[in-house]
């Protein structure tokens, strides 16, 4: 296993394009156009110069890990890896199209995973020839800093495939924590739903978006409070984590917030649009 696909460059797939890079995969980072992933290429090396800055790497190591990441705007592209890890939108029709073509066009050998944050591994591996060989790799924002990579067994992911992806998570550094196929996983299905609860607690006017953020981040000792942690995130992709949550459970204690809609029909997505519950330079 030495070649590996990164399809989507933006927040996440930028960050898991660095840490493969940096564990010394060849890495191919893949998006629709030329500018999305200059834009993913100028963010991994924003990132590798500042710890060059902070004597964490030398300039020599960066030239070597950026030299192992190549730009492509072709899924043909698949055509020589071992392993993909599709971090495109979170949107079942746009997941399944990609692998649908990425099993046409990947070697037979090649694992299919994808970063879904809340999706059926299931269902994208229906969508394939080889179900046995798709899995969930679901890692966390920002990618370089958090530790852990949940993987998502699909109902008929293979065994060697799971023993495969646990071994280059431990490689890239990360540490994996097994689960089954259902909808948000574990890490969403309790996050998300205190995030969307504090959306409804900014919603009634129970307090302000700041002192929201104040409880949970002084009261609780979180790193970010709920609502700058739900634009860091993105609000879009809360709330098609809310919307899985809710379909997938037919359970109304999972509705998202009406707020949340709004902000989302508005391009109001939280950082990376410029501006969400807070404004962003
Ligand atoms: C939605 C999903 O499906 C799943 C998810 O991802 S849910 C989201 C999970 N993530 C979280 O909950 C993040 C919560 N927030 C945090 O942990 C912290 O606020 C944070 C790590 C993001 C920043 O930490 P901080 O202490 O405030 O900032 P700071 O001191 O500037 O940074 C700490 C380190 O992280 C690095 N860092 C911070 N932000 C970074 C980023 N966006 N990308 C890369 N590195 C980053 C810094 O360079 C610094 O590195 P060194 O220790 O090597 O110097
Ligand atoms: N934002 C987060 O905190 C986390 C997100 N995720 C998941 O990772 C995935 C990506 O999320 P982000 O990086 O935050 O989104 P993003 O919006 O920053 O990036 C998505 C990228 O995918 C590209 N893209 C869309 N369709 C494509 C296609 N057909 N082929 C190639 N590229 C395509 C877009 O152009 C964009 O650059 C989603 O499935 C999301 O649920 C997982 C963990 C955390």
């Amino acid at each position: 296993m030495e070649r590996i696909m990164v399809i989507g460059a933006g927040q996440m797939g930028s960050g898991i394009a660095q840490v493969c890079a940096q564990a010394g995969y060849e890495v191919t980072l893949n998006d629709l156009k030329a500018e999305f992933v200059e834009r993913g290429l100028g963010v991994i090396k924003k990132n590798l110069s500042r710890q060059v800055d902070k004597g964490k790497m030398t300039a020599e190591e960066l030239d070597k890990v950026l030299g192992r990441i190549t730009a492509s705007n072709d899924l043909q592209d698949a055509k020589s890896v071992d392993l993909v890890i599709e971090a495109a939108v979170e949107n079942m029709d746009i997941k399944t199209k990609i692998f649908a073509q990425l099993d046409e066009i990947a070697p037979e050998h090649t694992i299919l995973a994808s970063n879904t944050s809340s999706l059926p591994i299931t269902e994208i591996a229906a969508a394939t020839n080889r179900p046995e060989k798709v899995i969930g790799m679901h890692f966390m924002n920002p990618v370089p800093v958090m530790k852990l990579v949940e993987i998502i067994r699909g109902l008929a992911t293979a065994d060697e495939v799971y023993q495969t992806i646990e071994d280059i998570t431990e490689k890239i550094g990360k540490v994996p924590v097994e689960v089954n196929d259902f909808p948000g996983f574990v890490a969403n299905r309790i996050l998300m739903p205190m995030i969307n609860e504090a959306i409804y607690t900014l919603y009634e006017g129970v307090a302000s978006k700041e002192d929201i953020d104040s409880v949970m981040k002084l009261g609780m000792n979180h790193p970010m409070g709920p609502l700058t942690l739900a634009d860091f995130i993105g609000l879009d992709t809360c709330l098609y984590i809310m919307e899985t949550l809710y379909e997938g459970f037919g359970d109304p204690k999972y509705r998202p917030c009406p707020l949340l809609r709004k902000y989302v029909k508005a391009g109001w997505l939280g950082k990376k649009s410029g501006r969400g519950f807070y404004v962003y330079e």
